[in-house]
């Protein structure tokens, strides 16, 4: 591979914004792939790959470079210098390669790499909370996993489209996507795209959606005509697949504390043809109190640590502070005994995290199960979803009935 000057300073701003600003890493890419229109997809793909890499092992290779943050421009180019004589890429003979230990750097990675900190590259408490959750062997396995790159996973919005159908509209435009089995709805691409520039985007019949995330609205047996509470619906990715599951009959009542993201739920719901979603935002005890027993089921994907998702926000790592943990974890059993008051007698819910720390999943229900608000309810059954066993990614789902 040959390194192009333009692109590797996109790289070295967008880590510096990242690093330096405080930046999300997602939204970074975004805007640096609309910096020249030149650019073809193997560029954006460089950057955007080479940007999340070097996100996902900083801590690895600032100590190989010797350099410690904050990160100024020099230190970003002696990083990226490890990164890609790790990758055995050549260096051209620009200044910012002046000098680079190459065979120094190789020799650095192996005696690292036996130290899962660096190898996995993570902060200390991070390790530690993890082995003390999920235990060693466990825990270093899916740290591992969760530094890959995660696919792109489709679902077919079945309100418009069948997944046999969006196959061939998509392979129309040059897409190539494959099933993927025990995932109804589901279509994995075997190599990336920009997907939402296609027609079949824009006409709503798929909306990316991890494969894990898909059994989430699958969990709550929805049917046509029943009135759904989705309590913290986001921006509304699995509200989506809700009202297809509920062929668009009934209601959905999609809540959350922060109105930007029901609206672009809305937005979203529109593209998607759903017609049976009502937004409330959550500005006070009210809309909870009013819903009391009124739904057949209810939705909780409950605000988490995220530590599930990390493939796709590599700079949650480093954004992660162990206070915030603990404060969410507070959120997560509020939110279950105060909002658990909406599901009906006979009604069902479902708990979900995208995380995969016992104490955010389980033992919340556990909690809940043994509190006054819960002796109401009955454990049904629950998935505990790692993603260096199942291959996509780290979800908790446990589904609860109120007792009549
Ligand atoms: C895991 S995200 C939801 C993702 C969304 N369901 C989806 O599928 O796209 C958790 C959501 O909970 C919301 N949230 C945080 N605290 C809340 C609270 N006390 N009540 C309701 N929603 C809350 C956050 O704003 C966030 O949108």
């Amino acid at each position: 591979m040959r390194l192009h000057r333009n692109l590797c300073f996109a790289v070295i701003d967008g880590l510096h914004k990242i690093f330096n600003e405080g930046d999300y890493a997602d939204k970074v890419v975004q805007s640096l792939l609309k910096r020249d229109k030149r650019w073809g997809s193997r560029d954006r793909g460089f950057i955007a790959e080479t940007v999340y890499e070097i996100v996902r092992y900083k801590r690895l290779y600032a100590e190989i470079a010797d350099v410690k943050a904050p990160f100024d421009r020099d230190n970003l180019w002696r990083m990226f210098a490890v990164w890609a004589t790790l990758k055995g890429i050549k260096l051209p003979d620009w200044k910012y390669f002046e000098g680079t230990p190459t065979r120094k750097i190789k020799g650095r990675f192996d005696e690292l790499s036996k130290n899962r900190r660096f190898s996995a590259s993570i902060p200390d408490w991070l390790d530690e909370l993890g082995v003390e959750e999920l235990g060693e062997e466990i825990w270093t396995k899916e740290i591992a996993k969760q530094n890959e790159q995660a696919d792109v996973i489709l679902r077919t919005n079945t309100l418009k489209t069948t997944k046999a159908d969006l196959q061939k509209k998509l392979l129309d435009e040059d897409i190539h996507t494959e099933y993927i089995d025990g995932y109804p709805s589901a279509l994995k691409l075997p190599e990336r795209a920009n997907v939402f520039q296609t027609e079949a985007f824009k006409l709503g019949f798929f909306e990316v959606q991890d494969a894990n995330s898909q059994r989430v609205a699958e969990y709550l047996n929805v049917s046509p005509g029943m009135k759904v509470v989705d309590a913290c619906a986001g921006a509304g990715g699995k509200t989506l697949h809700l009202a297809a599951l509920m062929e668009n009959k009934g209601q959905v009542i999609a809540m959350d504390i922060y109105e930007s993201k029901l609206k672009k739920l809305k937005i979203r719901a529109r593209r998607n043809g759903v017609h049976n979603v009502e937004l409330k935002v959550i500005d006070s005890t009210k809309p909870i109190k009013k819903l009391h027993g009124k739904a057949d089921r209810l939705l909780i994907d409950a605000p988490c640590s995220g530590l599930g998702v990390l493939r796709r926000n590599p700079d949650a790592k480093w954004k992660l502070q162990p206070e915030f943990i603990e404060n969410i974890k507070k959120t997560q059993s509020e939110i279950l005994s105060q909002y658990s008051k909406m599901v009906k007698p006979g009604g069902q819910m479902v708990y979900a995290t995208c995380s995969i720390l016992p104490s955010e999943n389980q033992n919340q229900i556990d909690n809940f199960l043994t509190s006054p608000e819960g002796k109401d309810f009955t454990f049904v059954k629950d998935k505990k979803i790692l993603a260096h066993k199942s291959g996509f990614d780290g979800f908790y789902m446990a589904l609860l009935k109120r007792n009549n």
